[in-house]
């Protein structure tokens, strides 16, 4: 079968456990069989290139990345305006890989690029965990950060193949198994 088999996106609020959840999986499959995917890789290598600044500081999660979030997210929607699977594209162009997991979806439009280009092969998936567990993993909440599009596009997404939660080392399990169960179907 044409690689890739199967793709899915993960969506969820910050500190749900996207990478946490993606990680197990992929370790499970095996590297040689898995990708994950971020759409926000090439979305900051390209804008450090454009800017002239440190793309792998920017790769954190410290606070070069903060100081540059909110231009990045400007500049990202104006190349989005112009084509809106952009990012979408350049970060499927590295992996050859049966299984695609893309771990940071947070648009309707990264979505619907991704069922336009792939159609059929495309599972969603979305993690919930309670606000008390997000803050308990670091999350706080922040204006200009949680109350924008990047991060509330989905809240009334309803199209979810899978959604799971992630608020124990149980449901973490479940969820994991859940995934896998659809990969492999
Ligand atoms: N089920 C779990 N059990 C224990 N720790 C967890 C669990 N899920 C997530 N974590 C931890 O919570 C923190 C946040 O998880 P993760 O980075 O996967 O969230 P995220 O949704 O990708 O966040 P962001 O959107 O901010 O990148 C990490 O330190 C991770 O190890």
């Amino acid at each position: 079968m044409d690689k890739p088999e199967i793709i899915i996106l993960v969506s969820g609020k910050r500190k749900s456990g996207k990478d946490y959840i993606c990680e197990k999986v992929k370790s499970l499959l095996g590297e040689e069989k898995c990708s994950i995917i971020r759409i926000s890789e090439p979305l900051k290598k390209l804008y450090s290139e454009k800017h002239n600044l440190d793309g792998a500081e920017l790769m954190t999660d410290g606070p070069y990345k903060e100081k540059y979030r909110l231009d990045m997210i400007n500049w990202s929607d104006e190349v989005r305006k112009e084509a809106p699977g952009y990012f979408c594209r350049v970060a499927c162009e590295a992996p050859s890989k049966a299984v695609w997991i893309v771990s940071d979806i947070r648009r309707k439009s990264d979505i619907a690029w991704f069922r336009d280009t792939y159609t059929n092969k495309i599972k969603t998936v979305r993690i919930s965990a309670d606000v008390e567990v997000r803050k308990s993993r670091g999350w706080k909440y922040t204006e200009g950060v949680d109350d924008v599009e990047s991060e509330c596009n989905l809240d009334d997404f309803n199209d979810w193949d899978i959604q799971i939660s992630n608020n124990s080392t149980e449901e973490c399990e479940f969820a994991v198994e859940k995934i896998i169960s659809v990969i492999r179907n």
